[in-house]
C-alpha cells in the first residue's frame, strides 16, 4: 500500500471513512493504495462500529501529525482546539489535510491555507459543506470561470430535517430535534445547528469560494430555526410558500457581499422549495452560466465519508503522479501546488451594513379588532417607503386578530424603521414572527 492516513476522530464521520476505505470493491481503484495507519480518539474503550487491526487506534493525536511515516491527516474530530493546533501542526510536519470541520476552517481557512502553501501541502474541505454534495471542488474548479452572483442555499441538514417533519407531520421540535440526534445529522452540541451557527459556518465558506476573498465569519449575520412555529408554517402555505433555513451570500455591487442565514419563505415554485429532510441544495448564479444547483444528502456517515474519501482520493492522485526525485527530497511536499485544488483568499471581502440589504419581509401581528387596524399598519408601512404585497387577515387567536403581511422588496433599515412605528400604535398586542422572504 503506497500512502498512509492518520484519522483524528471516530465518530459518525470517522466511522463512515473507515467503513468506505475499508470496502474497496467497484470503488476507484486507486483507493487501494490507501492504507489506514492510525486512528486517534478519545476514549479508546468506547464500543465502536468499525473494527481496526491491532495498534491503529490511539489518544495520542499529537503522535499522528507528527508522524513521518503518515501523508495524509484526516481531521473528523470537530470542534475548535485542538482540532486547529493539530491541523497547523500536520502541515508544518508536511502532511497533506482533509477536513469536514465548518467551524474551524470558517474561522481559521487563511491561517491554515497559509501554512498549507508554504509548505506545500494541500488543506481539502469537501465534507465541510454540503455532506456528501460535490459542492467545494466544482466551485473551485468547474465554475470558477464565472462571475458568481449569488450562492443560495439549504446546507444544515439537522434543521432542514425539522422544518420538514413539523411541516409534513405537525411534529414537535424537541422531538425530531431527537430524531436528528441519532441519525448522526446533528452537531455533537446542536444548538450550532438549531441557531443557524453552523449554516453561518458554511455559507462563510461558499462565500469566501466563489468570490475568492476571506469572509470575517463574526460578520455573518445569523437568525436560526427555534422561534419558528406552525403557526407561520401553515400560513406560509397559505400564500404559497415554505419555511426553510437558507445561507445567503450575494453581490450587492461591485465592492460588497451580503452574507447571512435566517429562516426564509421560500416560493413554492423555487427549486430550492422541494428539498426535504436531511437532504441539502445549493443553488449558484453566476455569469454566463446561469443557475445551477447541487442537491444530495447533507450529513450523516456515508454521505459525508464520500466527501472525505474522494478529497483522499484527490491527493492520492496528486501524489503519484509526483516525479521521483522529488519525492526524495521530501516525500509530501508539492513543488507547484495544483491552483486548483490549492486553498488561498485572493483578498479579504467586505460585507455591506446589514440595514442596506434588500429583501421582501413577511411580519404575523396580532392586533385588536378594532376597525381600521389594518390601515393604520398601511399607514406606518407606506410612510417608511414599505410597499405592501399581500395582507390577509385569517383568524383570532384570543380575541385578538391575527395579521399577516408580505411586503415588496425594501431595505432592512425602512423595515425596521416602519416596525418601530407599528409597534407604538395603541391597537397592536405584539409581533410573534418576522421572516424574510426569497
Ligand atoms: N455528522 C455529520 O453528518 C457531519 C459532520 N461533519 C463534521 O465532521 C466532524 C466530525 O463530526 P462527527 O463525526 O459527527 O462527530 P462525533 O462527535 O461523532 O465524533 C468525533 C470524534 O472525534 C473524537 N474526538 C473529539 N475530540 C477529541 C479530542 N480532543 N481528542 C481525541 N479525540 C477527540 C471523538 O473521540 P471519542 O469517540 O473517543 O469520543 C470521536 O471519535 C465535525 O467537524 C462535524 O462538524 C461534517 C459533515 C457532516
Ligand atoms: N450538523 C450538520 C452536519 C453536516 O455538516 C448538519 O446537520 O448539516
Ligand atoms: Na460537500
Amino acid at each position: 500500500m503506497g500512502f498512509k492516513l492518520g484519522i483524528l476522530g471516530l465518530g459518525t464521520v470517522g466511522c463512515g471513512t473507515v467503513q468506505l476505505l475499508s470496502n474497496c470493491d467497484g470503488r476507484h481503484p486507486l483507493l487501494e493504495e490507501i492504507e489506514i495507519y492510525r486512528v486517534g480518539v478519545q476514549n479508546p474503550d468506547k464500543p465502536r462500529e468499525v473494527e481496526l487491526a491491532k495498534g491503529v487506534l490511539t489518544t495520542d493525536l499529537e503522535a499522528i501529525v507528527t508522524d513521518p511515516e503518515i501523508d495524509i491527516v484526516v481531521e473528523v474530530m470537530g470542534g475548535l482546539e485542538p482540532a486547529r493546533e493539530l491541523m497547523l501542526k500536520a502541515i508544518r510536519n508536511g502532511k497533506h489535510v482533509v477536513t469536514a470541520n465548518k467551524a474551524a476552517i470558517s474561522r481559521f481557512g487563511d491561517e491554515l491555507y497559509t501554512a498549507a502553501n508554504q509548505a506545500g501541502v494541500y488543506v481539502m474541505l469537501e465534507a465541510s459543506v454540503g455532506g456528501g454534495i460535490p459542492v467545494i471542488q466544482p466551485l473551485k474548479q468547474s465554475l470558477s470561470v464565472n462571475q458568481i452572483q449569488a450562492v443560495t442555499g439549504i446546507i444544515n441538514g439537522t434543521t432542514n430535517y425539522i422544518l420538514t417533519r413539523m411541516q409534513d407531520e405537525g411534529s414537535s421540535f424537541d422531538d425530531v430535534l431527537a430524531d436528528a440526534q441519532k441519525l448522526g445529522y446533528a452537531e455533537a452540541d446542536p444548538t450550532a445547528d438549531v441557531e443557524g451557527l453552523d449554516a453561518a459556518d458554511k455559507i462563510a465558506i461558499l462565500a469566501s469560494i466563489a468570490f475568492d476573498g476571506g469572509i470575517n465569519r463574526e460578520d455573518v449575520y445569523c437568525e436560526g430555526i427555534r422561534q419558528i412555529s406552525k403557526t407561520d408554517i401553515e400560513y406560509a402555505q397559505k400564500l404559497g410558500f415554505v419555511i426553510k433555513l437558507l445561507g445567503i451570500a450575494k453581490k450587492v455591487n461591485q465592492s460588497s457581499l451580503s452574507v447571512r442565514v435566517h429562516p426564509t419563505l421560500v416560493p413554492s415554485g423555487h427549486p430550492l422549495a422541494s428539498i426535504n429532510g436531511v437532504n441539502n441544495a445549493i443553488f449558484v448564479e453566476g455569469e454566463p452560466i446561469g443557475e445551477v444547483m447541487f442537491f444530495g444528502p447533507g450529513a450523516g456517515a456515508g454521505a459525508t465519508a464520500s466527501a472525505v474519501s474522494s478529497d483522499i482520493l484527490n491527493l492520492v492522485s496528486q501524489l503519484i503522479s509526483l516525479p521521483e526525485s522529488s519525492s526524495k527530497d521530501s516525500k509530501y511536499k508539492i513543488p507547484n501546488l495544483n491552483p486548483l485544488l490549492a486553498s488561498f483568499h485572493q483578498k479579504d471581502c467586505q460585507l455591506a451594513p446589514p440595514e442596506e440589504l434588500v429583501t421582501r419581509f413577511y411580519g404575523r401581528f396580532l392586533t385588536k379588532d378594532q376597525p381600521g387596524v389594518i390601515g393604520k399598519l398601511g399607514t406606518c408601512f407606506g410612510k417608511c417607503g414599505v410597499s405592501l404585497e399581500s395582507v390577509v387577515q385569517t383568524g383570532f387567536q384570543d380575541k385578538l386578530a391575527e395579521i399577516v403581511v408580505v411586503t415588496h422588496d425594501v431595505t432592512e433599515g425602512s423595515f425596521h424603521k416602519a416596525l418601530d412605528e407599528i409597534r407604538n400604535l395603541e391597537a397592536i398586542d405584539s409581533i410573534p414572527s418576522l421572516l424574510r422572504v426569497l
